[in-house]
């Protein structure tokens, strides 16, 4: 195989929690990660929010991936807008962050962009998945290379088209010295899981809700956006009848490989969460622990039980989770991303810029134990400005 090139890339996400823009730089052959750069984040506005959840709303019934009627356009114009200037502020911010010869200063070099865009439906069951923004319109408007619309592919050929991070876990978990099997695991609005055993190809799935259910019960209870902290879940009782009924449900007697849609457990709790009589604190106690239970029913489905879990996102700033994981993953070793020197908060974006570079290289982006796609199978679609 030629020996492949290094390049400079900038990983743009924003995912199902629709909190806004992340941005991360690297340095990658698409194999190896050599350099780390600077990140950065655009939140999306309050107004730019309520249209992006409208979009979720108007998606649900799109049967053509390409369509954009209602809101959807109005969505997709934001989304790009709101990357692009993500990437412009990263920019103005690393002007001067790499000392050249001479004493000049120079802003890391970017050759391509890998753009998530923003999931708006993912349906993998009748091949279809839709993430709104333009990447044409984003490269000219960067003038730069951008790779997007990643999981395209994956499912057209009968794949599950997430999770897409499992290939970078692996090129991270590479240089790390933690014993295997080693799984990371990433709670945003879905939690996806990687477990890396050996030689073997990465297994991967989403592993049930994140923190999309107790974000949706505390703004429905108190209008808040989150439990911030776990602090109302510290303060309840877990209902464990109600964890053991949100437990029967068919997705979890599956094995490997699966994937989520933000909203799929959204009728479950309401009808088996026994919500409507909890107060906010118990509530919120019950579906952290069923977030946290969902995670350790992967466990019976895995050869092995992972020895440590590399935990990221944002729920991984919830103490009151991280508790009730330690004692649910026992005896595996927990920890969260930051104590092994990686970015939790930007991982998902490191990624897309990994991915985007493994694109432009045909190089495989998912593979049959991460999506179930048929074979290894490469993806997104390169514009150039
Ligand atoms: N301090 C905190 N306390 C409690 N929960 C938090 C805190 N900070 C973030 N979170 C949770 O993390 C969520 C955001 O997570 P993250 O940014 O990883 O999601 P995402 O990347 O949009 O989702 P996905 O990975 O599913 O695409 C918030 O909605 C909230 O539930
Ligand atoms: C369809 C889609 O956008 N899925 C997201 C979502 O957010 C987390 C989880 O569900 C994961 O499957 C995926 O994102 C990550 C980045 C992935 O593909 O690995």
């Amino acid at each position: 195989m030629p020996a492949l090139k290094v390049r400079g890339a900038l990983g743009l996400m924003s995912g199902t929690s629709l909190d806004g823009v992340d941005v991360a730089y690297l340095a990658t052959d698409g194999e190896r990660i050599l350099a780390f750069g600077p990140t950065g984040y655009r939140p999306f506005t309050e107004a730019e929010r309520a249209v992006l959840r409208a979009a979720l709303d108007e998606a649900e019934i799109l049967a053509d991936r390409n369509a954009r009627p209602g809101v959807l356009a109005e969505a997709e114009a934001i989304v790009t807008a709101a990357n692009a200037e993500a990437v412009e502020a990263w920019r103005e911010a690393n002007r001067s962050w790499m000392p050249l010869d001479g004493g000049a200063f120079a802003a890391p070099p970017v050759d391509v962009v890998g753009f998530h865009g923003q999931t708006v439906l993912h349906r993998p069951e009748v091949r279809l998945t839709v993430q709104i923004g333009d990447g044409q319109a984003l490269a000219r408007r960067l003038n730069v290379p951008v790779v997007y619309d990643f999981r395209a592919a994956d499912v057209g050929a009968g794949g599950q088209g997430a999770p897409f991070v499992p290939v970078f876990h692996r090129a991270m978990a590479g240089v790390l010295h933690r014993p295997q099997p080693l799984a990371v695991l990433n709670i945003g609005g879905v939690a996806n899981v990687t477990v890396l055993d050996g030689e073997a190809d990465p297994i991967a799935c989403d592993v049930g809700p994140g923190n999309a259910l107790i974000d949706d019960f505390v703004a429905g209870r108190t209008g808040a956006a989150m439990d911030t902290g776990g602090e109302l879940a510290a303060a309840g009782k877990v209902d464990e009848d109600a964890v053991r009924r949100l437990l029967g449900m068919r997705f979890f007697t599956l094995p490997p490989p699966k994937s989520l849609d933000r909203n799929a457990f959204k009728a479950a709790a309401k009808v088996h969460g026994g919500l409507d009589r909890a107060s906010v604190e118990d509530g919120a106690a019950t579906l952290t622990a069923f977030t946290a239970a969902a995670v350790a029913r992967i466990v019976p489905h895995l050869k092995r039980p992972p020895k440590c879990w590399i935990i990221a996102g944002g729920g991984a700033r919830n103490p009151t989770l991280m508790r009730m994981l330690a004692e649910r993953l026992a005896p595996a070793r927990v920890e969260v991303a930051e104590r092994v020197g990686w970015l939790g908060d930007h991982l998902e974006a490191q990624a897309f810029a990994f991915l985007a570079v493994r694109a432009l290289d045909g190089l495989p982006l998912s593979y049959p134990s991460t999506t179930g796609v048929p074979e290894p199978m490469t993806g997104g679609v390169v514009v150039r400005p």
